[in-house]
């Protein structure tokens, strides 16, 4: 079974601070949901709301349709992975995954059957009658997934389970976990501060910030096309440019910048459309400049001196200063086949549909 979870509007004010700010989110059966943003985002405390651990102090929660907003932990269809994932030591792997199906009173025959399959489903079948000292550390990881997903959740709720991984073990337990949660199909909600884990793993991710949603959508979606200057630069590179609106004209939007003036179309205005003299940040990526020749509509911002060059195998991280009395340095990805050297200096051009232009200071246009 899984279940679509609802949020609405929830807040939790901790003494005066408001660690979850009016948050609403609807998640679908089975989605593969990341919940991302800095340390102290409200990433967490979302999570034990929808656990039961914490009560918000205003919203409400439904899953499966059934509202859950004051319903204790164990009574809901949730079940929580964290991070130390706590295996008992003493205890066979095919115990310690069929633990909480013996707390419901499941015989022992059932629940050693169902241990071996989800043992089976992690790729530890063989290992069953181990101890956790015997196992590795993404091992063990796998061996709590197993458990956790015993008991039939419809909802997964995963809190940093791969942190306290090294990086490679890290990569690799990432696409285990995504493969598992497609083959399983429970609605997984996922905590994590790692923009690349959440590309690697998320159906959809939220992107968080100072205890609410900056942005909600496939990687693709907020790296393309973010509604929030803060998730434009917490997913991925971005060189911020200031600018002001001229003239808006047949689907298409003047604005002016340091490096000279721009023609975007309406869809570069992600988070809604600005009125004339309105102040925006043009967001760039850094693989968006291009090196010349390349076909389609094009935006020159003046040109640029290269500072600075290293490979980097799919490309060449280049910053560059531009030319003229402003003081504005630019991070550009080159393409491999490019050979940029210090002192050349580039058009800065860039594919007008590949620009967005937000509300300065935050995301919404005022
Ligand atoms: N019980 C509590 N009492 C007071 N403040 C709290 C409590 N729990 C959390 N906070 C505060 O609420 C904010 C959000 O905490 P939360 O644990 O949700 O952040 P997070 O995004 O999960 O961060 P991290 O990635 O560091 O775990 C933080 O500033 C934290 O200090």
């Amino acid at each position: 079974m899984t279940a679509d979870v609802s949020i609405r509007n929830a807040t939790k004010v901790f003494g005066t601070f408001r660690a979850l700010d009016n948050v609403s989110l609807d998640i679908a059966a089975g989605e593969f949901i990341v919940l991302l943003g800095p340390s102290g985002c409200g990433k967490t405390t979302l999570l034990s709301i929808l656990g039961g651990f914490i009560e918000p102090t205003s919203g409400t929660i439904a899953i499966g349709g059934t509202d859950m907003t004051h319903v204790a932990p164990a009574k809901r269809p949730t079940t929580t992975m964290f991070q130390d994932y706590a295996l008992f030591p003493h205890m066979r792997l095919i115990d310690n995954v069929g633990f909480g199906l013996r707390m419901r009173g499941m015989s022992k025959a059932e629940r050693d059957d169902k241990a071996l399959s989800m043992l089976d489903l992690v790729g530890l079948k063989t290992s069953a009658l181990k101890k956790p000292h015997e196992l590795s550390g993404g091992q063990r990881q796998r061996v709590a997934l197993a458990r956790a997903l015993a008991v039939d959740p419809d909802v997964l709720l995963l809190d940093e389970p791969l942190g306290a991984l090294d990086l490679k073990l890290r990569r690799q337990m990432q696409d285990e976990l995504k493969a598992i949660q497609k083959r399983v199909g429970t609605t997984f909600i996922h905590v994590t501060h790692d923009q690349e884990e959440a590309m690697a793993i998320a159906d959809r991710i939220v992107v968080m910030n100072h205890g609410h949603i900056e942005d909600v959508g496939a990687s693709s979606e907020i790296y393309m096309r973010p509604r929030s200057l803060f998730s434009a630069g917490f997913m991925g590179e971005a060189n911020f440019l200031d600018a002001k609106v001229s003239g808006i004209c047949a689907g298409e939007v003047r604005v002016e910048t340091a490096l000279g003036s721009a023609v975007l179309p309406m869809a570069a205005f992600t988070a809604g459309m600005p009125g004339e003299d309105k102040s925006v940040t043009l967001c760039i990526r850094p693989e968006h400049f291009r090196s010349g020749g390349e076909e389609g509509e094009t935006v020159t911002l003046g040109r640029a001196r290269i500072i600075d060059s290293a490979f980097f195998g799919a490309h060449h991280r280049c910053h560059l200063r531009a030319e003229g009395a402003v003081d504005i340095v630019i991070t550009a990805h080159l393409p491999q086949t490019a050979e940029p050297h210090v002192g050349d200096v580039l058009d800065l051009a860039v594919p007008a549909d590949s620009i967005v232009a937000l509300a300065n200071g935050k995301g919404e246009l005022q």
